[in-house]
């Protein structure tokens, strides 16, 4: 029988890249929104930290095994930000055009060659909310930001993130296609390996 765990995001989009692959795990997914979650505050200092806050949340709230990704973009000029912050760069949390906006701006004056960037991911599962093995694996991806976005899917910062193993940004490939490469995809494939699933 397969094992029903709560996937604790409230982005869609981590929602479709996550669910149907975790469902070849073995998993039953549902997501946390299914079952009235609301996302915890993200007061951790490190990725590891704020997805396993997120996954214990959803955990003790749904008495479920739950499994987080908590992700960010690195940019190089930028001493590594917008990083853990990513999501509330602009200052709201989950606004993706004001991000985008304010990433372009700070970039403003930074010449092509010096706009490398990073996306990482961070998933963790829990078997419970006091689970002390939590599984870990992470996954990168390398690019550049590019002038003006591109590409009309994914989300975040998609549209700007000039991918280096595609030669397109990751807005510009379908979601079958960044399911295969993304930051994410490569912290899956690690999560498998280490579930032997
Ligand atoms: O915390 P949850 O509910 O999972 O959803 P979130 O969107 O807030 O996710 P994070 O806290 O992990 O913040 C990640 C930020 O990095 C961006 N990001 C992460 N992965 C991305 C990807 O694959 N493509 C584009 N942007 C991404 C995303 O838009 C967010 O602004
Ligand atoms: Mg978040």
């Amino acid at each position: 029988m397969k094992q029903k765990i709560v996937l604790a995001t409230g982005n869609k989009g981590k929602v479709k890249e996550m669910s149907d692959v975790l469902a070849d795990f073995g998993f039953e997914v549902v997501a946390q929104t299914e079952l009235g979650i609301e996302s915890p505050e993200e007061t951790g200092l490190t990725f590891v930290e704020n997805a396993l806050l997120k996954a214990r949340h959803a955990a003790k709230l749904s008495g479920l095994p739950a499994i987080a990704d908590d992700s960010g973009l690195s940019v190089d000029a930028l001493n590594g930000a917008p990083g853990l912050y990513s999501a509330r760069y602009a200052g709201v949390d989950g606004d993706d055009a004001a991000n985008r906006q304010k990433l372009l701006r700070e970039l403003a004056t930074v010449s092509a060659e010096k706009r490398q960037a990073k996306f990482v991911s961070c998933i963790v599962l829990l078997q419970h909310e006091t689970d002390p093995t939590p599984v870990i694996a992470e996954g990168e991806c390398h690019g550049s930001i590019i002038f003006a976005e591109k590409g009309e899917n994914g989300f975040g910062y998609d549209s700007l993130f000039l991918s280096d193993d595609t030669g397109c940004t990751f807005a510009e490939l379908e979601t079958v296609e960044k399911k295969k490469i993304s930051h994410r995809a490569r912290a899956l494939k690690v999560l498998k390996a280490k579930l032997g699933a």
